[in-house]
């Protein structure tokens, strides 16, 4: 089924940080007929995420953060634990893995593998994510990370197999986190 889609208005309705827009738009159907929708679409921009792994000692590095998102929606302490990412602002997707893995575990990436795009919120997010896995040893670690200004991360390193049955048991419910541990597994890069 082909839609065309005519944009009827376009209207801000914040632009305090990011953009939240209400636009209002007739899709014409194959068959003719047009319906009108009006939605709201929240716009963050777009960002960027990577799984540090490492093979030798069969460990991941995540980190744990503060996420008021979470906090007002069911989750009592506000942290969730999840793999090192940031927004692009103007850079390309492995330049701001780079910087965020420095910034916030405290690792320098080498070898960087591209695994995926994804819109993570389709239904009113614009958001798409690039999703990277990338080697990492002891020699990488750099600094200590943590995040920058205000930012409260803390770096873990945890065993691969742990990090599997925290995903099974809950304690790690942050979906680009669960969609790269998975991947990690079905990859064979942790064999
Ligand atoms: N002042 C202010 N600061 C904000 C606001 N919203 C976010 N920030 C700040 O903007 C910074 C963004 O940090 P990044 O590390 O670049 O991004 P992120 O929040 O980790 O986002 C990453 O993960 C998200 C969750 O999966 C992804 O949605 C996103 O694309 C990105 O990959 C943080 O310091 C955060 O506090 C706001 O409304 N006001
Ligand atoms: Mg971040």
């Amino acid at each position: 089924m082909t839609l065309k889609i005519e944009l009827i208005k376009d209207k801000c309705l914040s632009d305090n940080y990011f953009i939240l827009r209400n636009l209002t738009y007739d899709l014409t159907r194959n068959n003719g007929e047009v319906v009108r929708h009006k939605r709201e679409v929240y716009d963050r921009g777009n960002g960027a995420t990577v799984l540090l792994y490492n093979p030798a000692k069969q460990s991941v590095v995540l980190i744990r953060q503060f996420r008021i998102a979470t906090w007002v929606n069911g989750n009592p302490d506000g942290r969730l634990i999840e793999t090192c990412a940031g927004l692009l602002d103007n850079d390309e997707p492995e330049v701001c893995i780079r910087k965020e893995a420095i910034e916030e575990t405290g690792f320098v990436v080498g070898n960087a593998r591209k695994v995926f795009e994804l819109y993570m919120s389709p239904g009113g997010v614009t958001e798409i994510v690039h999703f990277f896995v990338a080697e990492y040893s002891d020699a990488q670690r750099a600094g200590k990370g943590g995040g920058i200004e205000d930012e409260e991360i803390e770096v873990l390193e945890l065993p691969f197999s742990e990090a599997l049955l925290m995903v099974q048991s809950g304690e790690i419910r942050d979906g680009k986190t669960v969609i790269l541990l998975q991947y990690l597994r079905s990859s064979g890069l942790m064999d």
